[in-house]
């Protein structure tokens, strides 16, 4: 474990404060069935910055995810978001998978169930809103399931934002993705994260970690060996499993 209260990248402005931030990891474990998979992990996420969870295949980065989302009960260790309870900081909280999970319904009623399941009142025109941020206005009563890869992505992230997250999970969101598809997406996550959402997402692309994130948590065999900027983080990695990652090797090779 590592660098726990490192601060971001100098960001020109300074982030807006949050209730939800810092979030501080302290001795959180996964070990189902005694067979530890994550953990021990301290980790503290600061506001401002967008963090990148990377590492080999297999090394934790979507348990570690999940942990953080409140999907997966840590077998030890907490997890606290600003002072908030858990219940209220779960709440503001949305994550987008690699693959969608849509509704088996049109594109407008997916962003309306979202809408609706926060209470919003003003469905019609949030909706617009959000269609055009997605570029799918035109698509708004074509089901949901029959939109590319690249747009049900697209839907999925803005269904997402529907319920006003202050935290935003990512999990390789376009790892199927074409390149253009790719660069929807990254606009879309730029634009969350300047509107003040906090941003946290793993990927495998190591250009998409230089273009969208501000730091990178390394993950190796389910511990972190580095929190570092990214600029740092590419240009000298600390640990030998970083440099094998970063050219393209397995750990221990
Ligand atoms: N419920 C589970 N029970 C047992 N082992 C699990 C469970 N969930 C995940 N694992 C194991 O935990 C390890 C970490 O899984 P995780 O999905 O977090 O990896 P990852 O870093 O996201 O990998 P990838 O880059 O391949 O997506 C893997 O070895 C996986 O097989």
């Amino acid at each position: 474990m590592h660098d726990t209260g490192m601060p971001p990248r100098i960001l020109s402005v300074a982030p807006p404060p949050s209730p939800f931030l810092p979030m501080r990891a302290r001795g959180l474990a996964l070990a189902p069935r005694g067979q530890r998979l994550l953990g021990p992990i301290d980790l503290t996420l600061r506001a401002g910055a967008i963090t990148v969870i990377m590492g080999h295949n297999g090394a934790g980065k979507s348990l570690l995810l999940q942990a953080l989302h409140g999907l997966l009960r840590p077998d030890a260790g907490e997890i606290r978001w600003g002072d908030l309870p858990p219940a209220e900081a779960r709440r503001g909280q949305a994550m987008v998978f690699q693959s969608p999970i849509l509704l088996r319904r049109t594109v407008a009623a997916n962003i309306d169930f979202a809408l609706r399941a926060v209470g919003r009142r003003d469905v019609k025109a949030r909706r617009a809103a959000l269609l055009a941020q997605a570029g799918l206005t035109a698509r708004a009563t074509q089901a949901a399931r029959r939109l590319s890869g690249g747009e049900q992505q697209r839907l999925a992230l803005v269904r997402a934002l529907a319920t006003d997250p202050r935290v935003l999970f990512l999990d390789e969101p376009t790892a199927s993705l074409d390149p253009a598809a790719t660069a929807a997406i990254e606009a879309l996550v730029r634009t969350a994260h300047d509107s003040g959402i906090k941003i946290i997402f793993v990927t495998h692309d190591i250009g998409q970690a230089r273009r969208l994130a501000d730091e990178v948590v390394f993950l190796q065999e389910g511990q972190i060996t580095e929190h570092t900027g990214v600029d740092e983080f590419f240009q000298s990695p600390k640990s030998d499993a970083a440099r094998a990652y970063l050219h393209g090797r397995l750990p221990g090779s």
